[in-house]
């Protein structure tokens, strides 16, 4: 499989801000390398704050104009890094489409939803308006909402949010990417709703043989959507690996750690008691020692606290940043 995303080494910082206190920059990304192949679906899971959403905003170069950052970010054999603003935002809705959190935000709300789907199409396609209106037609069809119902002349305020975000998802493929990157895209909408979300960007990706970068906190969303799947922790890739491979070998005590913290499906507030991982993320602007988990980790011992692990293989495409992988039996 060619490679279509290829992130190498990536550093990024904030330099500290008036008012910070002590402490230096923040590093939120420590040397992260993220590959996703042609047609391939990647998903990345971690906690909140562990750097998942910086590293899809690098991809698409909406880092904050703050940042700093070093390495590398090759799309389709081009460097996107120093790209201008231009140049980036033609790359972007034509050569990758996002699916965020928040429908309402990424929808104008004074905008009909049919002349927001035509709009990529008129952009960079150079559609005449009446073309591009029908092709937005027959995208909102695709993405379940047909015109019967659901006229191109609506406002986003006259849809659910389920209805919301598949505009959403309709804008992001107009232009026919060969990557869609979606940042927690199931998170605000209801529980009902979700697993229908995700069952469309599974379905739409496939038949267009799209990429898909899935960014999520919920490895059951990971576990459903993708192929092959990152752990991030502290702004580092703790553990990677073809997602069955990883869900039946969990080698990093992290990922344990998310796993027993994640509700069963179907079983919320009925099921098992649910884990938590007990301590804090560390502090981006703290300088780093050891492995970053060994405070909250119940295996750390004495090298993990000095020394820094590098990604190990465990398996068949399976590496691991572990001094001591694996079940707790062979930790010894
Ligand atoms: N402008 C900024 N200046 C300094 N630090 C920042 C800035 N923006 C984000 N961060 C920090 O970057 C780190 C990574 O944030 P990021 O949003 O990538 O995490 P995440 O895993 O996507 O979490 P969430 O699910 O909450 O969005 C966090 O520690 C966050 O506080």
């Amino acid at each position: 499989m060619s490679v279509l995303l290829d992130i190498r080494d990536l550093v990024v910082e904030f330099p500290p801000a008036h008012g910070d206190g002590p402490g230096g920059a923040a590093r939120v990304l420590h040397h992260v390398d993220l590959r996703v192949g042609r047609g391939e679906s990647v998903g990345i899971v971690g906690e909140s704050g562990c750097g998942k959403s910086m590293t899809a905003l690098a991809a698409m170069g909406l880092l904050p104009v703050s940042a700093d950052v070093a390495g590398s970010i090759v799309l389709d054999g081009a460097e996107l890094t120093g790209l201008g603003d231009g140049a980036m935002s033609r790359i972007r809705g034509r050569r990758m489409g996002m699916v965020f959190q928040e429908p309402m935000s990424a929808l104008n709300p004074v905008r009909t939803i049919g002349d927001q789907v035509a709009e990529g199409l008129r952009l960079h396609f150079r559609l005449p308006p009446g073309e591009a209106l029908e092709r937005a037609v027959a995208l909102l069809e695709r993405v379940g909402l047909p015109s019967n119902r659901f006229s191109p002349a609506l406002y986003p305020h006259q849809l659910s949010g389920g209805q919301r975000q598949r505009v959403v998802i309709a804008i992001a493929l107009a232009c026919g990417p060969d990557l869609l990157i979606a940042d927690e895209p199931t998170t605000a909408l209801d529980v009902t709703i979700q697993s229908q979300i995700l069952d469309l960007i599974a379905e739409v990706t496939a038949e267009e043989g799209m990429a898909l970068l899935m960014i999520s906190h919920d490895l059951g969303v990971i576990a459903e959507t993708t192929d092959r799947m990152l752990v991030m922790y502290a702004g580092t890739v703790v553990e990677e690996g073809p997602t069955t491979e990883v869900f039946a070998h969990m080698a990093h005590p992290y990922t344990r750690g998310l796993f027993a913290a994640m509700p069963a499906r179907g079983l919320i507030g009925g099921g098992r008691r649910l884990a938590t991982i007990p301590g804090q993320v560390p502090d981006p602007r703290a300088p780093r020692v050891g492995c970053p988990f060994a405070p909250r980790c119940p295996r750390a011992r004495e090298r993990c606290r000095i020394d820094t692990p590098a990604a190990d293989p465990f398996g068949p495409g399976h590496t691991v940043r572990c001094f001591y992988p694996g079940r707790e039996e062979h930790a010894a």
